[in-house]
């Protein structure tokens, strides 16, 4: 279980409980801070609060463990060299996902300045769960797919939350939200969370 206890980033202030295998879906409008949260969550910057993961405080590990446990997921994630498989550390390995997600088997030397938008969207995604984390924070996973591909992503997920992966996914998508989610969050803009049931 992940357990956020007084979490503070600028505006925002968050405690909740997210159980294994339980996906959240996070709303709110664009600049309210749900990008802020979730990047606190994976301690990608400053923050105040208590996170744990099992009991385990995230200040007992360093933070690249703690990442590759909670892992966050850009919008549009990060490349830092120059072709697709070299950001894989085993990229046969992550072939059934490439496929899974309607992407060529071929893709592994393409450029990744080749690819579009939404390409570079789902290979983030893979890189993200070819970790294999506990928690998953997701951020706005499926902005720039169509119907096929987002229907693609939501059953992946919903096969990694079956077997105990938890969720944070941020959403401008109200149907979304309902679809993939037991609980939502509305992020306000004061910075704090109100929960209600989808
Ligand atoms: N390092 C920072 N210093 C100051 N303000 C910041 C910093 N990072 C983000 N902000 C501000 O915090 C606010 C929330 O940004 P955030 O990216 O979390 O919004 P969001 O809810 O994810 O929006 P969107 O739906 O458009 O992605 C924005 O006004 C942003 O400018």
């Amino acid at each position: 279980m992940l357990t956020v206890s007084g979490l503070k980033r600028l505006h925002i202030s968050v405690s909740f409980d997210l159980q294994d295998g339980e996906c959240v879906a996070l709303q709110g409008p664009s600049g309210v801070g749900k990008t802020v949260l979730l990047r606190a969550i994976a301690d990608l910057d400053p923050n105040e609060g208590t996170v744990r993961l099992d009991g385990a405080l995230r200040e007992q590990m360093p933070a690249p463990a703690w990442r590759k446990r909670v892992t966050y997921l850009a919008t549009e994630p990060g490349w830092w060299s120059e072709t697709v498989q070299e950001h894989f550390t085993a990229w046969n390995d992550a072939l059934s996902l490439v496929k899974c997600l309607g992407l060529p088997e071929d893709c592994g030397p393409w450029a990744v300045q080749r690819l579009s938008t939404g390409e570079r969207q789902r290979l983030g995604l893979v890189r993200a769960l070819m970790l294999r984390s506990r928690v998953l924070l997701l951020d706005e996973p499926t902005s720039a797919l169509d119907t096929a591909s987002t229907a693609a992503v939501e059953s992946l997920i919903a096969a990694r939350i079956a077997d105990g992966t938890s969720v944070v996914w941020s959403t401008h998508d109200d149907a979304q939200a309902r679809r993939v989610s037991s609980r939502i969050f509305a992020m306000r803009p004061g910075g704090h969370i109100e929960e209600s049931r989808p």
